[in-house]
């Protein structure tokens, strides 16, 4: 578990509270996504649980272990660290910028070449062709990819990620965000996500931390948050398509009424979210869907009404 206790942040001359007296608990295997205006203090926050930054009042736990009693080395080989440029060293091939914490904890040759190609594996990079080449000689999305296996080389607990997806090209973002969401599932990680996106957070996090001018507004499920946010300037800041958005968040096999006598023209899977249901539906202006299973079996019926009311 990761505790904020009122912790403040005020950089030097700059006479106001980067982050001002923030409490915030992130349970053990848990994705947090933090997110705010520019310049309401998430990567401060972010920073101080690595101890790049150092609160100037109040504490940060990890693990009921105060950080500022740990020594900075040691905790950020503990740390995964995932940056939007991704920060890999560029005169050093993919396969030594992935061992660079294994080097640092002296693993020994064969442990450490067992890892590397796990961790492409595992990120959908082929060992075989990327092991050898340099930073640049990659997408900007298979950077990102050998980012995030190098920060989780040495299977830390605890991932933090700042903005991991802001240099990406949208399609791949959504791409990368679903997989790296499997991974972090997998892997049972606690991770803390930076970011400016909604939609990001609502899809990444267990739950989202809303902050403004260092203060936290709201922390709850999206689901919660969705349905009832705080204030205006949340419900602002969710945008006016925040009932659509609710529908991503629910599963199809939850409001599904028992099967149609009619077959209907269009099926849908029961884990599928009502997004894509009403996307379905709109685009053939269908009274509802069949709710089928893997196998085919028809499980129950999903009416257009269904769906409408969902979010009430
Ligand atoms: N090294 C620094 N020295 C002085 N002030 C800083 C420093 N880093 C951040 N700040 C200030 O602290 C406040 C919070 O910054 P922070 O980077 O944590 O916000 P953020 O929410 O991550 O912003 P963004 O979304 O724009 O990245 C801002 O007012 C910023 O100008």
């Amino acid at each position: 578990m990761i505790r904020l206790d009122k912790v403040t942040k005020n950089y030097e001359g700059s006479g106001r509270h980067a982050v001002d007296g923030l409490d915030l608990i992130i349970e053990t295997g848990t994705t947090v996504a933090l997110i705010g205006p520019s310049g309401c203090g998430k990567t401060t926050t972010m920073r101080m649980i690595n101890r790049l930054e150092t609160p100037t009042a109040g504490r940060v736990l990890v693990n009921d272990r105060d950080v500022a009693a740990t020594d900075p080395k040691e905790l950020r080989r503990s740390i995964g660290y995932v940056i939007q440029q991704v920060g890999l060293f560029p005169h050093m091939t993919i396969e030594r910028n992935v061992a660079t914490v294994p080097r640092l904890l002296g693993w020994d040759k064969a442990r450490t070449d067992r890892r590397i190609d796990e961790l492409l594996e595992l990120v959908g990079l082929d060992p075989s062709i990327m092991r050898r080449r340099l930073p640049h000689e990659l997408s900007g999305g298979q950077r990102q990819r050998v980012g995030f296996a190098r920060a989780l080389a040495a299977d830390p607990a605890i991932m933090l990620m700042d903005e991991p997806f802001g240099a990406i090209d949208p399609i791949t973002r959504v791409r990368l965000q679903d997989e790296f969401r499997q991974i972090l599932k997998k892997v049972s990680k606690t991770v803390v996500i930076v970011t400016h996106d909604i939609d990001e957070a609502i899809k990444m996090g267990d739950r989202i931390a809303i902050m403004r001018d260092g203060r936290l507004l709201q922390y709850d499920t999206p689901e919660a948050i969705l349905a009832r946010p705080a204030n205006e300037f949340v419900e602002s800041f969710l945008g006016p398509d925040r009932a659509i958005k609710r529908l991503r968040l629910i599963a199809v096999a939850s409001v599904m009424a028992p099967p149609a006598p009619q077959a209907s023209a269009v099926s849908i899977k029961p884990d599928a979210s009502l997004h894509d249901a009403l996307a379905l539906i709109l685009a053939g202006d269908l009274p509802g869907l069949d709710v089928r299973a893997e196998s085919g079996e028809t499980m129950g019926y999903l009416s257009r009404g269904a769906v409408l009311s969902a979010h009430r």
